[in-house]
Formats: C-alpha cells, sequence, structure tokens
C-alpha cells in the first residue's frame, strides 16, 4: 500500500451528539497534521460548515441533506478529488456525516472509490453520554452503528455521574460483544479526543491492508439496499433565516414551547438592540438548550439562520413561530431586561465547556471564524 495514501475518517454519531465539537477539536490541537474536511449538513444552511474551525482552507460543505441519499459516489469522488490534490499536502481526511446518515453507506462509498490516493481510514461513532438511552430507544439503528465503529467517543462525560457513565459504558460493551467488535471506547467532554488515537489507528490498519475490519462488501451491499431502516426518512428540516433581529422574548417563548417531537436546533442569532456586539450561536439536542455568544466578525452580515431537525413536527407552524419572532422595527427593539431569559442558558465559566485560549472572534474576518465554542461574553448578569 503506498505511503502517499490519505486515510479517511469518516466521524459519525446521532444528531447532537458532538460530532462538530470534536472536529473542531481535532482541528485545534492537530499540532502540524494537515487535515482536509468534508461536512455533510442535514437541512439547506450550512451551519455545520460554518461551525468548523477554518484553519484548513480545504472545508467542502456537502448540502442538501443526508449524504446516502442527496450525493452520489461520483460526488463525493469529486470531493475528495479536490482534497487529494497533491498541492493540498493533507495528511488525513475526516468527513463529518450528517447526525442522520447511515455510516456504513458512506463508508461503502469511501471503498469503492476509485480515487487511489485515498484509504479508508475507519469510522468513529460519536455517542452522546447524556442522550443514550432515548437515542437507543428511539432508534434502534444506533446498535448496528456501534457494531461497526472501530472507534466509540463517549461524549459529554460532564453531564452524567459516575454511576451513569459505567451503566452506558456496560450497555455499549454488550452490543459490541454481540457484534464481535473490539472498538475501544473513550469517554470524552466537548469531544477532546488524543487525534492520535484517530490517525495513528487509520495508519495502522492502512498497514494492515485489511481497511475494514467489521464490515465486508457484502454487508454494505445489503445495506445499501436496506433503506427502510434508514432514520432520515422520518426526519424534516425546517431552514429559517432572518434579515430582521429576532425578539429575545418571543424566541425564548418559541423555545420553550418546542414540540418533543423538534430533536434538534442550531444555527446563529441576532438578537439587534438586545445585544449589539454579538451574535449567539444557539444549540438545542432534546430538551438540552445552550446559546454562545460571540463578537460579530467585522464585516458579517448581521443575519439570523437557523436549522431544525424533528420528527413529525408542524413545518408551517414553526416557520410562522420563527416568523413572529422576528422584530417589527425601532418600536419593538428589545431592552437589555430582555436578553436574560436567553442568557440564563449560556454556559458559566465553570460549567467546563469552554476552551482556554480560543481566538477573540472580534478580531476576524467575516468567513474566518472560529467556530468551536465561542468566547464567553467578558460580563452578563
Ligand atoms: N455538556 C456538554 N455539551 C457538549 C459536549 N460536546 C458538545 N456539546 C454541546 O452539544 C451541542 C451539539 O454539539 P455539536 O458538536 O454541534 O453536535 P453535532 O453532533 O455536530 O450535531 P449535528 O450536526 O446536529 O448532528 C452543542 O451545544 C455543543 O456545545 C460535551 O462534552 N458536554
Amino acid at each position: 500500500m503506498s505511503a502517499q495514501q490519505i486515510p479517511v475518517v469518516v466521524l459519525a454519531g446521532f444528531l447532537g451528539s458532538g460530532k462538530t465539537t470534536l472536529l473542531n477539536h481535532l482541528l485545534r490541537s492537530a499540532r502540524g497534521t494537515r487535515i482536509g474536511v468534508m461536512v455533510n449538513d442535514f437541512g439547506a444552511i450550512g451551519v455545520d460548515a460554518m461551525t468548523v474551525a477554518g484553519q484548513v482552507g480545504s472545508t467542502v460543505s456537502l448540502g442538501n441533506g443526508c449524504l446516502c441519499c442527496a450525493v452520489d459516489a461520483s460526488e463525493l469522488d469529486e470531493y475528495l478529488e479536490r482534497l487529494t490534490r497533491p498541492s493540498a499536502r493533507l495528511d488525513v481526511i475526516v468527513i463529518e456525516a450528517s447526525g442522520l446518515a447511515e455510516p456504513q453507506e458512506l463508508v461503502r462509498m469511501i471503498l469503492a472509490s476509485e480515487n487511489g490516493r485515498i484509504v479508508y481510514g475507519g469510522l468513529v461513532q460519536v455517542v452522546d453520554a447524556a442522550e443514550f438511552d432515548a437515542t437507543r430507544a428511539r432508534h434502534p439503528e444506533t446498535d448496528r452503528h456501534l457494531g461497526i465503529a472501530d472507534l466509540i467517543v463517549l461524549n459529554k462525560a460532564d453531564r452524567v455521574d459516575g454511576a451513569g457513565q459505567h451503566r452506558v459504558r456496560s450497555a455499549i460493551g454488550s452490543v459490541l460483544e454481540r457484534a464481535g467488535s473490539s472498538a475501544a471506547v473513550v469517554s470524552a467532554v466537548q469531544g477532546r479526543v488524543d487525534p492520535e488515537l484517530l490517525f495513528d489507528r487509520a495508519a495502522r490498519r492502512d498497514e494492515e491492508s485489511h481497511a475494514v475490519r467489521q464490515l465486508s462488501f457484502e454487508d454494505l451491499y445489503a445495506e445499501e439496499h436496506d433503506h427502510d431502516a434508514h432514520p432520515h426518512a422520518v426526519y424534516e428540516s425546517v431552514d429559517f433565516t432572518s434579515d430582521a433581529p429576532l425578539d429575545p422574548r418571543r424566541l425564548m417563548d418559541f423555545l420553550d414551547a418546542r414540540p418533543e417531537g423538534l430533536y434538534r436546533i442550531k444555527g446563529f442569532v441576532d438578537f439587534g438592540a438586545g445585544d449589539p456586539e454579538r451574535r449567539y450561536a444557539v444549540h438545542a439536542v432534546g430538551r438540552f438548550l445552550r446559546f454562545y455568544p460571540a463578537p460579530w466578525a467585522r464585516g458579517e452580515e448581521r443575519l439570523s439562520q437557523l436549522v431544525l431537525i424533528g420528527s413529525g413536527v408542524d413545518e408551517e407552524a414553526l416557520r410562522k413561530g420563527l416568523a413572529e419572532c422576528a422584530q417589527t422595527g425601532p418600536h419593538d427593539a428589545p431592552d437589555e431586561r430582555s436578553m436574560w431569559g436567553v442568557l440564563r442558558y449560556v454556559p458559566q465559566p465553570d460549567e467546563g465547556e469552554l476552551e482556554a485560549g480560543e481566538p477573540d472572534a472580534g478580531e476576524l474576518e467575516a468567513g474566518e471564524r472560529d467556530g468551536g465554542i465561542p468566547p464567553l461574553p467578558r460580563s452578563f448578569p
């Protein structure tokens, strides 16, 4: 096997498990390793692509939802072609799958690629430790995904106590045993795993030339035709963009009343006069909600952009509800107190959700923002 082949690692995991967070950690701690990134967003607005740190300059966003439905092998090949140009000098390529993608489908496409400069580098499955039971109950395919992973990252360890972690680990252990897998399981907070774990493993497998341990081509072929089990089928995504700033109280009312089936919300909010200096990244996973304020970058367009993903939700009602959050003019401008509801969901420094040494987004030009966890506001009530 040629030494020049670039490992392609697939980063998968259910909606909101922490894939983008882990990817940002990898990019920040790459220490000289040149990483190419492909992001497969669900939803037309490339929120994930917007939040992946821009150090590499080789980010390619695959839009239009679930990769196995929207992008055929030739398109994947086209993107891989771009990333594997010798001038890019990449050491590894990481593909972040949409939270609703079937990882084995992506693996199959990589294995079937005719690009001789790449080699399949393994599947990393990110698991939200706090949501594990709920995810598994709603998505029986979770076990299958775990069974084919090469590395399992038990993320959000900070949200589960020792006994809870032990329980999730034994449940995963039983799944792996049934699948005949000896994949490693590592706990992480904010996706902080040792990058060597991913890239060394890839290199070793490369040498072994047994590129896939648990998956055979036959398995993958069979999976390809098994679209009944496809989790994407039951999910809808709503994209929302507003030029007018959103009213913080009305947005909080909207979020407090969000329906059960609305599993994931992500994007950025402009609160206008509520906080003219900062844009607010918003993340909701199940009932969990967080806002991450960061200064607007110089020249950045003031917009609110949200992607909502759920099943059995009334898309029109969601769109209407969000549209009603938009400020209607100067008479409708929010005062400072109206931000209090939002600020309750901004993590405190002692919550361990912040990375030290984050660049100040205010020093960046638009489009250069480091999308990791943005720095906390200097002070807030
Ligand atoms: N408490 C806690 N929150 C985390 C951790 N890792 C990620 N998060 C938060 O979980 C939310 C979702 O994280 P993302 O990295 O966007 O998840 P994702 O898997 O890329 O999400 P999708 O692309 O929608 O599937 C964000 O609010 C993160 O800040 C962690 O270890 N602990």
